[in-house]
This record gives C-alpha cells, sequence and structure tokens, in this order.
C-alpha cells in the first residue's frame, strides 16, 4: 500500500513537472515570436513612409507635446517656382498672348513638378523697328490694361524703355537678376504689378553673384525664369543670322522654353530637326492648344484698318485705347 501510494505521488509530481516545463517553454517561444514581431514591425515603420495625411498613431503620454509632422512632409518634394516671361511687340496685345499664360500655366502644374507664381509681359523697344510697329509707351499702356484682369500677369517696361533694341536672352539675364534682388519671401505676384517697388541688386553680395554664375535655380525657393513664346517663335531661331546659336543654347540650357502651338507650325519636328535644340529638348516644352486661336497682332492691325470689327480678339479696355487715340487706322 505504501509503496503504492509512493508511486502515485511520484507519478503526480513527475506529471506536474512536464505541465511546468511545457508552460514555460511555450512562454519563452512566445516571448520570443512576440519580440520578434516587434522588431519586424519597427523596421517596417523605419522603412516605409506613413500614409499620406495621417499623423503617426504612436500613443503619447498624457501632456506631451503632439507629433505634427505628418507623412506629407516626407513624400512631397518641394515644387519648383516659376515665373514665365515672354517677349514680343503685342502690337497691340490680343486675347490669345494673355491666353498663352493660361495654357502653359496649366501644363507646367500638370506634370506636378512645378508652380507658376507670376507672368510677366515684356513688350519689345521702338529700337526693334518693325514695320508697323507703334511706339513702345502705347504697347505697354495697352499690355497695362490687358493685364488688369489678371491676378498674376503682369508688365515690365524695363525692356522697352532700352535705348537701343535688345537680344530676347538679355532680356531674360535682366529678369533673372531682378529675382535674384528679391527678398525669399517677397511676393511675386504682387511684385509683379509694383514693380517700381522692387529692390536693386546688391552687386557687391558674392552669394548673389554666385548664383548668377550658377545658372537658374531647380530646387530652391527662388523662382525660375522660363520664356515663353508661340511656335512661330521657336520657328524663327531657323532664320538664318536672326539669332545667335550661343543665344538660343543658353535659352534652352540655363532658362527654358514654353511654347505654345500654332497653326502652321509643327513645333515637336522642329526641335527633332535641329542639333541645337535636340540635346536640350527635355528643357522645351510645347503646349498643345487644342481650341486653335489663330489672332495675330497683324489681323487686328488690319482690320482696324479697314474699319472692321475687332471685339473679343482683344481686351474691351484694349479697344477703347485703340479708338480713343484712333491707332492702326493707317499703316
Ligand atoms: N495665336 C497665337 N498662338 C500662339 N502664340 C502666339 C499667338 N499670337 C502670338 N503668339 C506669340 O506671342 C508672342 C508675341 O507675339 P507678337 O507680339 O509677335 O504677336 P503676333 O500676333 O505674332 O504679332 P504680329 O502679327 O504683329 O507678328 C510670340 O512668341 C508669338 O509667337
Ligand atoms: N536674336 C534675338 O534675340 C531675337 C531675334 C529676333 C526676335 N527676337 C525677339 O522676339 C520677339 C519677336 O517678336 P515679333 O514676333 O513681334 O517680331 C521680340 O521680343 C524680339 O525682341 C529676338
Amino acid at each position: 500500500m505504501e509503496l503504492g501510494s509512493k508511486l502515485r505521488t511520484r507519478v503526480l509530481k513527475l506529471r506536474s513537472f512536464r505541465r511546468h516545463m511545457a508552460i514555460a517553454v511555450h512562454k519563452s517561444f512566445e516571448t520570443v515570436r512576440l519580440n520578434f514581431t516587434r522588431a519586424v514591425l519597427a523596421s517596417m515603420s523605419r522603412n516605409h513612409p506613413i500614409p499620406s495625411g495621417r499623423t503617426m498613431s504612436r500613443k503619447r503620454p498624457v501632456g506631451s507635446a503632439k507629433r505634427t509632422r505628418t507623412a506629407r512632409s516626407f513624400e512631397q518634394p518641394k515644387k519648383t517656382k516659376v515665373v514665365l516671361l515672354a517677349c514680343g511687340s503685342f502690337n497691340p496685345i490680343t486675347n490669345m498672348h494673355l491666353r498663352m499664360f493660361e495654357l502653359a500655366r496649366d501644363h507646367l502644374e500638370d506634370t506636378g513638378q512645378y508652380e507658376v507664381v507670376q507672368g510677366i509681359l515684356s513688350p519689345v523697344g521702338d529700337g526693334y523697328e518693325k514695320k508697323g510697329l507703334i511706339e513702345a509707351s502705347h504697347r505697354g499702356e495697352m499690355a497695362k490694361l490687358a493685364a488688369e484682369s489678371s491676378s498674376w500677369i503682369g508688365v515690365d517696361t524695363w525692356e522697352s524703355r532700352q535705348a537701343n533694341w535688345l537680344e530676347t536672352v538679355k532680356v531674360l539675364r535682366h529678369h533673372r537678376q531682378e529675382l535674384l534682388s528679391r527678398e525669399p519671401d517677397t511676393d511675386v505676384v504682387g511684385t509683379a504689378k509694383a514693380g517700381r517697388k522692387r529692390k536693386r541688386m546688391d552687386a557687391s553680395s558674392a552669394t548673389k553673384r554666385r548664383k548668377l554664375e550658377e545658372g537658374p535655380p531647380q530646387r530652391s525657393d527662388e523662382p525660375r525664369l522660363m520664356l515663353l513664346c508661340g511656335a512661330d517663335m521657336l520657328d524663327s531661331f531657323g532664320v538664318p543670322g536672326l539669332w545667335k546659336p550661343e543665344d538660343i543654347e543658353e535659352i534652352v540650357s540655363s532658362y527654358g522654353l514654353v511654347c505654345i502651338t500654332r497653326g502652321g507650325s509643327d513645333p515637336e519636328a522642329f526641335i527633332q530637326g535641329s542639333d541645337l535644340l535636340w540635346p536640350h529638348r527635355h528643357n522645351i516644352h510645347v503646349v498643345r492648344e487644342w481650341v486653335a486661336n489663330d489672332v495675330s497682332a497683324t489681323h487686328i492691325r488690319r482690320a482696324l484698318r479697314r474699319g472692321h470689327s475687332v471685339r473679343y480678339l482683344l481686351p474691351d479696355p484694349v479697344l477703347g485705347y485703340i479708338q480713343e487715340r484712333g491707332l492702326y487706322t493707317t499703316e
């Protein structure tokens, strides 16, 4: 009997020991598994950005500062700010001259890379001496009347106030210098409208000079200047002796070109056929105008000479200016 009860006690103890061992082994496996899972999760949160727009959902001690860093700050690269410069006769300015800016802005912003912050109309000076060109003061005034309807397009008469005609690349250089001379937090649109208030560049500033030599900024807060033109202007690059090759090279490499399609021109084919433009094709943005608008200043001048209506081809205040002064009645 005694032997039997001892044996039973031993068997029970053995069973209890095995149970305890099993629990201990299970617990340590569980600990290893949990630690592994934690490690994997930690590494995932390090390697992967947090879903867009959401703050990190880690618990924080009561009263501690709220996490304000969102995924957006990780994911969205800064957009390059762009200022568009359109050079031309604007003799007179037409609705299509304004529309070019709208088309260019949509196109650039649709890429997701750019934010167009300002448009500048720069009428050519009297020194250009093109047939039928009326005084720059009138063309500048008409451009200003036209730009009043826009919140972001302005007129700069610096080019037209120069004594002699200036190559377009020199106009671009001037405007880039103006942009660099601005304070970083300047409201660019407001400045365009009140250009007179602009601060002059401090020629002694080594930083600014260095930036000018380095070329236009690509991804910084400083806006990048691009030349805006119609496809006929791009075609004119091919007219022998009209543009210096080094000027064209500088325009397309250091600034960039936004070219609006125009009836009778094929900008893509022109770029493809040009050994000068082809290497810079990624800096030339061809914008297709699906609603063809082939209004030209030439057509408007001709219609005015003939006493025909030009209403709705150019802004009403511009038409009023022309009629009040009897402009474009003779060739
Ligand atoms: N209808 C248009 N479509 C596309 N681009 C245009 C159009 N009209 C003018 N442009 C562009 O606007 C800029 C300034 O043009 P400009 O002042 O020479 O006007 P224009 O109407 O072509 O003048 P003109 O008929 O007197 O030659 C140029 O780059 C020109 O290519
Ligand atoms: N070599 C050059 O820089 C060059 C040559 C021809 C025209 N342009 C410019 O192109 C524009 C052309 O205007 P128009 O189409 O009205 O002639 C003007 O602003 C003019 O100054 C520049």
